[in-house]
């Protein structure tokens, strides 16, 4: 997923600034110079150009990357065209208003704002990286979130498409130590296959046809920090066995180089697909993925928390209030219309249904507006999607799809072999289909 990849911009309203408060803010860089004070009537230039005012040495951070100043209302954040992004409490920003306690990021770099004069404090413990929801299946998962950043182990995100699985990784990397480190994020689905070596570790200059230039592999750039690799399921097999040397070594070597490079970085992945049953096919390494999956958590899709989407809905429309620059409001109609309806693209699906509408219409938004294509099938109708057919074909064929069948039951090949009393290397073997 793809916050950083999104069409949309939000200009963020993270909260109304308090003037009183909002212009006595200062940027806490967890340096031992101490935070640096905003002034508000000035104009600061941040990014890791010689010339900026505020120099952040960060290769994440580009040369001119963003302004921050005041404008007679509060200090806000502008993006200036950075590569990398410019974030308020996760979510991607041309600009917002900043506010004490806000995550500011800029690229893989970290700031808090603070008060001024205030010591740097914790954030309250308010939900992750912006990361919206009450229910109880929801909050259970942004319990472990919380519980693994402290780790550094790799953590798997399962969860359908739309679900928020960026912004856990994001959520992960905010909330632990390395926290001041760089995030890097990968499509794995969307790098064309010739270039996915290049991509994660790089290449040297003249590598192949084409490389003109040396080009810094996602794994460095991550360096100390955490590299995100999304739909991890799309790895092409020859690119798995590689990746999975660099897990165990620690060490990347660019493509047409010979100089290795140790390489710190936590790796967070995730994938919509299931990808245990990939596994069973044999389709994804098993060693790799028990690297991958040291922990791993499921991002509940909505159809799991129906009782979130108002909220969600609120939310975004206060979001969208501040970028229209008019309110946007919900009948409690529509709120009830949204809850009662099925959204298999999940939290993206709703927030540009909810785009959509307030961008044709000025008044208040009921069930019309916001589904002008009409009712969906209501969400309790949703049946089984994908029951696993077990062919009856050969007794080797049967064979391999009932190991699937318990795999997927158990829900990882660990606790399938643990039902079976077997090893989990036997297990694996007998899933592969030259076995069937
Ligand atoms: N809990 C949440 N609260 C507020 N916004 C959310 C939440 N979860 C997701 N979003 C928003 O929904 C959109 C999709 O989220 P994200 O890209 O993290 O999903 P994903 O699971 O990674 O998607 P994909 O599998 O398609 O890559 C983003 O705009 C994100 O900011």
């Amino acid at each position: 997923m793809h916050a950083s990849s999104e069409a949309i911009t939000l200009h963020l309203h993270p909260r109304h600034p308090d003037p009183a408060r909002g212009l006595a803010l200062a940027l806490d860089l967890d340096r031992a110079s101490g935070p640096v004070v905003l002034d508000p009537a000035r104009l600061i230039l941040v990014g890791s150009a010689r010339s900026a005012d505020l120099r952040i040495d960060d290769p994440t951070v580009s040369a001119r990357h963003a302004r921050i100043g005041g404008d007679g209302h509060g200090i806000m954040v502008e993006d200036l065209g950075s590569t990398n992004g410019t974030y308020v409490d996760g979510v991607r920003v041309q600009r917002a208003w900043l506010t004490p306690g806000v995550r500011l990021g800029l690229g893989g770099f970290r700031a808090t704002v603070v008060a001024r004069d205030a010591s740097p404090r914790p954030r309250e413990r308010v939900n992750p990286s912006g990361m919206i929801g009450s229910s109880p299946v929801f909050q259970d998962m942004l319990a472990r979130l919380r519980k693994f950043a402290g780790l550094g182990q790799a953590v798997l995100l399962r969860g359908e498409t739309g679900t928020g699985k960026e912004l856990a990784a994001r959520a992960l990397h905010g909330e632990g130590p390395r926290a001041g480190g760089p995030f890097v994020a990968v499509n794995c689905g969307a790098i064309p296959e010739g270039l996915f070596e290049s991509e994660l570790f790089g290449h040297v200059r003249g590598a192949f046809t084409g490389a003109a230039r040396a080009h810094v592999g996602a794994f460095v750039r991550a360096h100390r920090g955490t590299l995100f690799l999304d739909e991890i399921a799309e790895l092409p097999f020859p690119l798995q066995a590689k990746l999975l040397r660099v897990l165990e070594t620690r060490r990347v070597v660019p493509v047409g180089g010979e100089q290795e490079q140790a390489i710190d970085v936590r790796v967070v992945s995730a994938t919509h697909q299931p990808i245990e049953r990939l596994v069973a096919e044999g389709r994804f390494r098993c060693d790799l993925y028990h690297r991958l999956s040291v922990l791993a958590v499921d991002v509940p899709g909505l159809g799991e928390r129906p009782d979130d989407i108002p909220e969600l809905l609120s939310h975004f429309a206060a979001e969208l209030a501040a970028e229209f620059g008019r309110p946007v409001q919900l009948t409690d109609e529509a709120l009830r219309a949204a809850r009662g309806r099925r959204f298999p693209g999940n939290i993206r699906e709703l927030r540009n249904a909810l785009l959509r509408a307030a961008a044709v219409h000025d008044g208040p938004l009921g069930p019309r507006e916001l589904f002008p294509a009409g009712p969906s099938a209501p969400a309790s109708t949703a049946g089984p999607t994908d029951a696993l057919a077990v062919p009856r074909g050969t007794y080797a064929a049967m064979h391999r799809s009932l190991l699937e069948l318990v795999v997927r039951e158990a829900g990882s090949i660990r606790k399938a072999a643990a039902r079976l009393d077997v090893p989990r290397s036997t297990l694996c073997a007998w899933l592969k289909p030259e076995a069937a």
